[in-house]
């Protein structure tokens, strides 16, 4: 989506939307604490109109008392103007400081709310820019701007209570006065929307700039790419791409905060024309004997307090406006929620099942301009051990991520059992689903958790954990480790170590063998294994998964010669199929790449002499 596309909400009507729904979100968040706050804060109002109405009692009072007359009620004015003042300054404080309370509730609330639909969104909307720059926006707006926005609520209510109860008070004292304040809120409201509009539109600008300069961030301060980093000698290129971005990221602020200056100033300079009008109005109305000198005086003290309120009025309301988009734009994104629930509902799945049938299935990544599956059908009986091979990009990864429910096919379908997986509960679907990627999660947790984020479900059993790590052949070292299974497997937390990748693999093998499900998907499980743990691995898989359906990725032929059947794929389509002996009879794509492998070791053996290993069939 183009920025330029993103709906700002204008008009006044926009923005009383937009405040009902900062206030729904600081009531959802927690309403003890708002509600105190909103009380106190009319409280301090009314401490304000009682302090400016005792003001011209006492003025009053004076110049009588001066003439000779009686000063009775002096002292009464007196201590109910030092009681609202007191007032006021306890009303002040405890606001102060509830609503950092208040702030950080807000932010609790929304972060969880971005995370409900993060963690609701398929990976598809992952594959989607638009959808990292609306989840951007919305997490690092979620972390300070409904907290600023609630603040500059808090600081709004208060300046308009006061305000309200200064302009009460002008009522009394004088109303033509009042009316003319009344005036004064215009320039506010103005140039305030227009503050907001320039900050909404400088953030929906920078947000795909701000994220690869996060990025590069993250790359300078991550653990994991600080070694390639290092070793190819980039820090200094990628700090300096990082620093030129920063740069222009200040350049385009600056050019939106003289933006938002100029339209401050116009909306200042208009309140300020309006106060200076009603100032030479008091005066032409106390020389024309309408006002005496005590009201005079007191009204002209009220305007002075009027302007300084609404001085910090004006800078609250810009911030507001300021916070306002952005929290609707954090709306909007919330929104995407129901969608997304909607999505995952279908009929339960509760295992087993007897077949797989991929049905004419293509799909196309978003924004990609050719099929990663071109018309693919196949099917996968209960029990059996399917192996997919073929060149790199020829759509292995992503048909096991079709079948594991993870994208939705563009056509065709995938059936378990003749249901449509689109008919079925994902979640339901792929709780019988254990997969092991190629790029697994590398947990900086214990071993236990490790093993154990692989069925959450079942109890973090030592015992049964160790069964799995046996099986990957990951217990050897786990239980050697200083605190056992309990060593955080990353040097970043607490006493923690690493391991190597190859014992990474056995810990991502054991997580998925942990995962007792009828379905297993093994993308590249062997990739960083030695020949021996390669081998244990391949002569145990038919024991391990003795009742399950194994789908195995691989491009180490000697590993996928034992599967039942093996489908052999280019640019998308199932190109042959067939047992390891089927395949090489055929002397097609299978053979090919299977003696391009061979003859590497044919090569090497040769040079030392070695008798050749043949492939033995199953
Ligand atoms: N998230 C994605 N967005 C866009 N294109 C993608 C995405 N993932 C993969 N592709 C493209 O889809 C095609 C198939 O990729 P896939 O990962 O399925 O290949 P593969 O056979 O598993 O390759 P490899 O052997 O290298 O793991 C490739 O052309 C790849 O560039």
């Amino acid at each position: 989506m183009n920025p330029a596309d993103v709906q700002r909400p204008r008009g006044a009507r926009a923005t009383l939307r937009l405040i009902a729904a900062a206030i729904r979100l600081v009531w959802a968040s927690g309403r003890r604490d708002f509600i105190l706050v909103i009380v106190l804060q009319l409280l301090q109002a009314a401490g304000v109109f009682l302090i400016i109405l005792q003001l011209q009692q006492m003025f009053s009072g004076l110049i009588e008392a001066n003439s000779g007359g009686s000063a009775e009620g002096l002292a009464i004015n007196l201590v109910l103007f030092i009681a609202a003042n007191v007032l006021m300054g306890v009303a002040s404080v405890i606001v102060n400081n509830r609503r950092q309370i208040i702030g950080e509730r807000v932010t609790m609330y929304v972060c969880g709310e971005i995370l409900k639909v993060a963690c609701l969104a398929e990976l598809d909307d992952f594959d989607d820019s638009d959808f990292h720059d609306r989840l951007q926006r919305s997490a690092i707006n979620a972390v300070n701007r409904p907290m600023r926005l609630v603040q500059s609520m808090i600081d709004i209510g208060r300046n308009v209570f006061v305000l309200g109860s200064i302009w009460a008070a002008l009522v009394v004292l004088q109303p033509w006065i009042a009316a003319c304040m009344l005036l004064v809120v215009v320039p506010v409201w103005i140039g305030g929307t227009r503050v907001g509009e320039h900050y909404f539109t400088f953030v929906l600008r920078m947000i795909p700039r701000d994220r690869s300069r996060i990025y590069l961030f993250q790359l300078l301060t991550m653990r994991d790419p600080a070694k390639e980093i290092r070793a190819f000698n980039l820090a200094q290129y990628l700090a300096t791409r990082w620093r030129e971005s920063m740069v222009e990221r200040i350049g385009e602020l600056a050019l939106t905060l003289r933006r938002q200056l100029r339209s401050s100033l116009i909306s200042t300079f208009g309140s300020n024309l309006v106060l200076a009008l009603a100032a030479v109005g008091l005066i032409l109305l106390n020389r024309g004997g309408v006002l005496t000198l005590a009201e005079t005086a007191v009204v002209a003290g009220a305007l002075l307090l009027f302007s300084q309120r609404l001085l910090a009025a004006v800078v609250e309301t810009n911030m507001f406006f300021e916070s306002a988009p952005l929290v609707s734009d954090l709306n909007d994104f919330l929104a995407l929620e129901p969608g997304l629930v909607k999505h995952r509902s279908g009929t339960d799945f509760k295992g087993p099942f007897h077949r797989i049938e991929v049905d004419d299935v293509s799909f196309q990544y978003r924004d990609a301009d050719r099929n990663a599956l071109d018309h693919v059908s196949l099917k996968i009986n209960a029990g059996e051990v399917v192996a997919l091979v073929g060149e790199n990009g020829s759509g292995k990864t992503t048909l096991a991520k079709l079948i594991a429910g993870l994208y939705s096919p563009r056509q065709g379908a995938i059936k378990v059992d003749g249901t449509d997986l689109s008919e079925l509960d994902l979640n339901a679907w792929r709780q019988s689903v254990a997969v092991l990627f190629q790029d697994f999660i590398r947990y900086a947790l214990t071993a236990v958790d490790n093993i154990h984020l692989g069925s959450i479900a079942r109890e973090p059993d030592l015992a049964d954990i160790r069964v799995a790590a046996r099986a990957a052949g990951a217990d050897e070292f786990l239980a050697t480790l200083p605190e056992g299974y309990d060593t955080i497997l990353s040097p970043q937390f607490g006493k923690g170590l690493d391991l190597s990748l190859g014992q990474w693999q056995r810990v991502a093998l054991a997580r998925a063998f942990f995962r007792d499900v009828p379905l297993v998907i093994l993308d590249e499980p062997s990739a960083s294994l030695d020949a021996r743990a390669e081998r244990a691995l391949f002569d145990s898989v038919r024991d391990l998964y003795e009742d399950k359906t194994v789908l195995l990725i691989s491009h180490r032929f000697s590993t996928v010669r034992t599967a039942d059947r093996i489908l052999v794929l280019e640019d998308g389509k199932i190109v042959e199929q067939g047992s390891h002996t089927e395949l090489m009879a055929l002397d097609g794509l299978y053979a090919e790449l299977f003696s391009i492998q061979a003859s590497a070791f044919i090569e090497e053996d040769l040079e030392e002499s070695v008798e050749l290993p043949q492939p033995v069939d199953r």
